[in-house]
């Protein structure tokens, strides 16, 4: 279309054809296409001064001298500008975005340039998302954009809008990492690191950590985790699990001491290695899912550590089984519910085969029933855990031993039921069982 001649009417003609009767065939309201239209009247603006304000040879049409180029010039931009506006709105109205994605890989477009446009469009669905949750939240508290002595909170809410997704997209990029992305396409095998059989799952020395800000989350962690346990890891808001969490597959570094996976450093050389090895299942599942249908996002992982064909395929369904989302594999992440995307980021991680499961809250928004079930998957898998929650009763059930982490160190370490049972320990770091429930 926009390679046609301005001077080949009847193509532009023939174009606005196919597109009316897709609209018919489709029962796309014209209504939302009119609507929607609007974007484009800046060009038209455009299009009808270039006339008057052309150079050259001039006409007189209807009695007003005109230029003849710009006529020209305006109707290219008119025809080329309105007909592409109406091509994407139509593509809008009948395709869903993954479904657009998937397009673009059956006609054999670039996987680069896919996974760019999977990107961006990931970003955008981050923004509407983000600007959902933020306008909900200021209509219940009485805010009305349309009132004009709102002007300025709008401004200022557009302001955060951008901020929030700004650091929304960052946490996607975290999780993307975590599971081996390096901002190019996947290599065809491992790295051949050997790790030392014989050391525990985990160690952790001494490790401290300040935020770029300055702000000290952790003040000198010590921790050793055997092959095989499961560990939870409680503390109040803000004691630096999370923070240690992001440490143990080197999303975070920097800071001093020292961390090792089964033997191995975690250090840039081997945080290939490393995230082969540990896998981290984010709090919020919407961090961990961006691409189109959920086997995809299960495949982004091992594919990234030289998984192809066939061993990719059944890696996949083998994950997606475990966690009892195997007809859902076709889906968008977006349409499942809550519970539904915890399942997915967790079969993402499990897909990755590693040796250490880390999982950042992983009852948090769970009903019962998917909370149980959920435990229950978990009992079943034959990993290396650390489970970091404020969910004691879930700490109980799945972990023998807790650590518990205050102000940036540990400050308990034992079996998961004496730490619970000590009530004068979790009222002096904040932490509760919850009402009516009794260690029996
Ligand atoms: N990106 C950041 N920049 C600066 N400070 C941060 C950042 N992320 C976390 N912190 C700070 O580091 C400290 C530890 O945060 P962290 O998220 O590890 O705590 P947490 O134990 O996981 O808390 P919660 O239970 O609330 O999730 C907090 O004081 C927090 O404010």
């Amino acid at each position: 279309m926009v390679a046609t001649p301005r001077e080949a009417f009847w193509a532009f003609g023939l174009y606005l054809l196919v597109l009316v009767a897709v609209w018919v065939v489709a029962r796309v309201p014209v209504g939302w296409i009119a609507a929607r239209s609007l974007i484009e009247l800046p060009f038209v603006v455009l299009a009808l001064a270039l006339p008057f304000t052309g150079g050259g040879e001039r006409v007189r049409v209807l009695g007003v001298a005109i230029s003849a180029e710009g006529a020209l010039a305006g109707w290219g931009i008119l025809a080329k500008g309105t007909l592409g506006v109406l091509v994407s709105l139509t593509l809008a109205a009948t395709t869903a975005p993954h479904e657009l994605l998937l397009g673009l890989r059956r006609l054999k477009v670039p996987p680069v340039l896919v996974t760019i446009a999977t990107l961006m469009l990931r970003y955008a669905e981050v923004v509407v998302a983000e600007a959902r949750r933020m306008r909900i939240a200021r209509i219940s508290r009485g805010d009305d954009p349309r009132f004009l002595w709102q002007l300025g909170a709008t401004a200022r809410g557009v302001g955060s809008l951008f901020i929030r997704s700004y650091e929304r997209g960052e946490r996607v990029h975290l999780a993307m990492v975590s599971r081996g992305w390096t901002g190019g396409v996947p290599e065809a095998s491992a790295t051949g690191v050997r790790p030392v059989r014989a050391a525990p799952a985990l160690l952790v020395e001494r490790l401290a950590y300040a935020y770029p800000d300055g702000h000290q989350a952790l003040y000198g962690v010590d921790l050793r985790v055997e092959r095989g346990e499961r560990v939870a890891v409680l503390g109040p808001n803000g004691a630096g699990k999370t923070t240690l969490a992001l440490h143990l597959n080197g999303v975070l570094s920097g800071g001093s001491g020292r961390v090792e996976v089964a033997g191995l450093p975690v250090e840039k050389a081997n945080l290939r290695e490393i995230r082969r090895r540990v896998g981290v299942v984010f709090q919020d599942p919407d961090d961990q899912l961006f691409l189109p249908t959920a086997a995809q996002d299960v495949a982004f992982g091992p594919a990234n550590f030289g998984l192809r064909g066939r061993e990719l395929e059944q890696r996949v369904r083998a994950a997606l089984a475990a966690v009892g989302m195997a007809e859902h594999a076709d889906r968008s992440p977006l349409h499942l519910s809550g519970g539904q995307r915890r399942r997915v980021a967790l079969a993402t991680v499990l897909a990755c085969d590693p040796e250490l499961l880390v999982l950042d809250e992983p009852s948090a928004n769970l009903e019962p029933v998917a909370r149980r079930e959920l435990a229950e998957v978990l009992l079943g898998l034959d990993r290396t855990m650390l489970m970091v929650t404020h969910d004691l009763p879930y700490a109980l059930q799945l972990c023998p031993r807790s650590v518990l982490i205050d102000g940036g160190v540990v400050v308990a370490d034992g079996p998961t039921r004496e730490i619970l049972a000590d009530a004068e320990l979790l009222a002096r770091h904040r932490l509760e069982l919850p009402f009516g429930f009794r260690l029996d």
